[in-house]
């Protein structure tokens, strides 16, 4: 259902000359007042320190707007101090004339002061951090107190490296090894029988070489039973001794004595590999579990048996790994490695080969290799790993067995939203899951986040400690890579409780988000003129940049973007308001839908506008200021749809999961960062 134009106030005609004409004013105030601050700065800048921070006052639904206090000094450089403000308020009638009256102080008006303030915090640290002004000027003792600024200059450099060294630590694999010292009581019986053979056959392992009680004859008659294994590959069961050379038996071909449970090593892989489990009883009993499935038998053996790199193929969307056993019988060679992202693991089973049973398990998405086995044999048990939803789990929050606090992650992300610059109107970020999730599946919504893994489950769980917003959603791939505009936000704010609801997308996420409202959509729906606030992409690197106003805000023309503008014209499309025929304001960025949700099979897009087809396919929003900590690893199919070129054909579109996390502006953070 759409609402008719009639029901907005304004077209986005109107938004757009609005927008227009008022960030342009904006800038050049910024500009002239910019100028202003790194003269005073440079000055004395001691008269900066009475400057209030504008957080103080501009922001949260219930603090009053104090008056800003008139700009006083009496002491050194007060005389120049007079000349600077009186050149500010000429330059700014120049820019925009008319703005002050002249013969105006421009110190005690408080139109100009509230400039003044919201700029002094928005460039104040990075003019005091300015390293070239610095360096010239020797100001070395100052460079110590503003690196808390500095840090805040690099934060997403910081922040990214935390989670890449998070990610790169997080255990993908892990392994084990139950010695068999006393053979009576410890060792495992195999049973299998021929496909119409009613007479089963026994191994009792381990086999010892030296024993002659007709084992090694029973080993033989092992390997007559097997069948050459296949592997997959593109969706087919192929057989190529060049790339695997082993034996199976399928499931129901044999019988053991072997289960891994009795062994702890369930629980185990439950504590490393699905760290979900919390320590506190309550949850540990309906939270999430692991459950083995015995997959096949395999038999590798000398001299030529082995299994080229390969990734095993999921046989449920609730599978999250494998397990391998190997079970005591003598062989050389034949070691497993498993590759995660760049980092491997080795399994050297051959060594105690004979006297224990050894295990691996690892994620879906890794990569192994058996090497080649040089003598003996190398008999596996495999399994495959389901997550197992307990009866409860829906409702249970996400505790790692890692205590989130106790992570370097949350130290970091802890410090920077305890200070008050960092992304003081709030913001999102966007983080790319490090593994790989059948994320467009019918059960998505059940498995996510609960089944993240890893290094995914680490990040989420310090953003949702941290008191964030946290989910974990698709977007859809964009020009190859996912861009964002990485910037976080600077300026004015100003913040009510209307928080308006899109009629059509009900409780989505992104009209969920309950710390800003948009600025364009209210001016577009009441006509409402609040103050525009601006993302800002700031590429000087000298405040003897903003020392030229002209310059100056010609330059924040170019690299500010106007926050939420593009998703209010995305939405007054939508709502079919007239637009002007070359707007400025298109579309850009990545799309979010509001939750996961499976792949579609779309007939549409011949001879439509694929833009169209997006939207009502996978409808979905562009947020704005998504800051894009690590980058994509892992696309999946989101939707197809039919393309018209010369003759038509199938297009796909892909998406990749991502965690995102809002960040409550720093006025709703409490002490420790979290949210109040
Ligand atoms: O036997 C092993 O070590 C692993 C076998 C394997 O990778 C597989 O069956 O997919
Ligand atoms: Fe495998």
């Amino acid at each position: 259902m759409s609402r008719s134009p009639a029901h907005f106030k304004r077209t986005l005609v109107d938004l757009e000359d609005w927008v227009n004409k008022t960030a342009i004013e904006d800038f050049k105030i910024d500009a002239c007042v910019d100028r202003f601050l790194v003269r005073v700065y440079r000055l004395n800048r001691s008269i900066l320190d009475q400057l209030e921070s504008s957080s103080y006052y501009g922001f949260g639904r219930r603090a009053p707007k104090k008056h800003p206090k008139p700009l006083e000094w009496s002491g050194e450089g007060a005389e120049e101090l007079r000349e600077i403000a009186s050149e500010l308020r000429d330059n700014l009638n120049r820019l925009l004339p008319g703005y002050v009256e002249e013969n105006t102080d421009v110190l005690g008006n408080e139109k100009v002061l509230r400039k003044i303030n919201s700029r002094w915090e928005a460039v104040g640290s990075r003019v005091a951090c300015d390293r070239e002004y610095l360096q010239q000027t020797s100001d070395k003792d100052r460079l110590v107190e503003t690196g808390l600024a500095w840090f805040y200059l690099r934060f997403v450099e910081t922040i990214t490296v935390a989670i890449e060294r998070e990610t790169s630590s997080a255990l993908f694999t892990c392994g084990g090894s139950i010695p068999i010292a006393n053979p009576i009581g410890s060792e495992q019986v195999l049973h299998w029988g021929a496909e119409h053979d009613s007479t089963a056959q026994k191994l009792t392992l381990p086999v010892l070489s030296e024993n002659s009680d007709g084992s090694t004859h029973g080993l033989q008659t092992l390997l007559d039973a097997c069948q050459p294994a296949s592997f997959g590959r593109g969706g087919q069961d192929i057989l190529d001794p060049e790339y695997r050379r082993a034996g199976k038996l399928d499931p129901d071909r044999f019988l053991t004595s072997f289960h891994p449970a009795d062994f702890g090593i369930i629980e185990l892989i439950e504590q490393i590999l699905l760290p979900g489990i919390s320590g506190e009883t309550e949850n540990r009993l309906q939270f999430r579990k692991l459950k083995a499935e015995l997959y096949k038998l395999n038999v590798y053996s000398g001299p030529s048996g082995h299994f080229r790199k390969h990734v095993d193929t999921p046989r449920s969307e609730h599978q999250i790994g494998s397990l391998v056993v190997c079970l005591p019988c003598q062989f050389e060679g034949g070691n497993l490695t498993v590759q995660h992202h760049g980092q491997m693991a080795k399994f050297e089973w051959s060594r105690q080969s004979s006297s224990s049973i050894q295990w691996a398990a690892f994620y879906s998405d890794c990569e192994h290799e058996i090497e080649t086995i040089r003598a003996g044999h190398r008999i596996t048990l495999t399994y495959n790993l389901y997550v197992r939803e307990m009866p409860g789990a829906i409702l249970a929050p996400i505790r790692p067995v890692l205590d989130p606090h106790t992570l370097p992650l949350y130290g970091l992300i802890e410090s920077l939203l305890t200070t008050p610059g960092f992304m003081k109107d709030g913001g999102v970020f966007g983080v790319h899951c490090s593994h790989a999730y059948p994320h467009s599946s019918d059960i998505a919504g059940l498995q996510l986040p609960r089944s993240s893994k890893g290094a995914d489950l680490v990040v989420y769980a310090v953003f949702e400690a941290l008191g964030m917003d946290v989910s974990i959603l698709p977007v859809l791939e964009y020009d190859e890579d996912y861009e964002g505009n990485g910037a976080p936000y600077f300026g004015d704010s100003e913040q009510d409780s209307a928080s308006e609801q899109d009629s059509d997308s009900g409780r989505g996420w992104y009209y969920k988000r309950k710390y800003w409202r948009s600025v364009p959509k209210d001016y577009l729906a009441r006509g409402k003129e609040s103050s525009l606030r601006y993302s800002e992409v700031y590429p000087w690197k000298s405040s003897s940049a903003l020392l030229d106003e002209d310059q100056h805000w010609k330059r924040l023309l170019l690299t500010r973007e106007v926050v939420d503008v593009i998703e209010a014209f995305s939405f007054g499309e939508k709502h079919h308001l007239p637009k002007k025929p070359n707007s400025l304001y298109e579309e850009w960025g990545v799309r979010v839908p509001p939750h996961l949700r499976r792949y579609i099979g779309s007939e549409r897009g011949q001879e439509e506008d694929l833009k169209e087809v997006t939207n009502d396919v996978w409808p979905s929003y562009y947020p704005p200021g998504i800051t894009w900590l690590v980058e994509a690893k892992h696309k999946e199919m989101a939707f197809s749809h039919i393309s018209y070129d010369n003759q038509a054909s199938i297009g796909a579109r892909y998406s990749c999961a991502v965690i995102l996390a809002v960040i409550p502006p720093f006025s709703q953070r409490g002490q420790s960062g979290k949210m109040k």
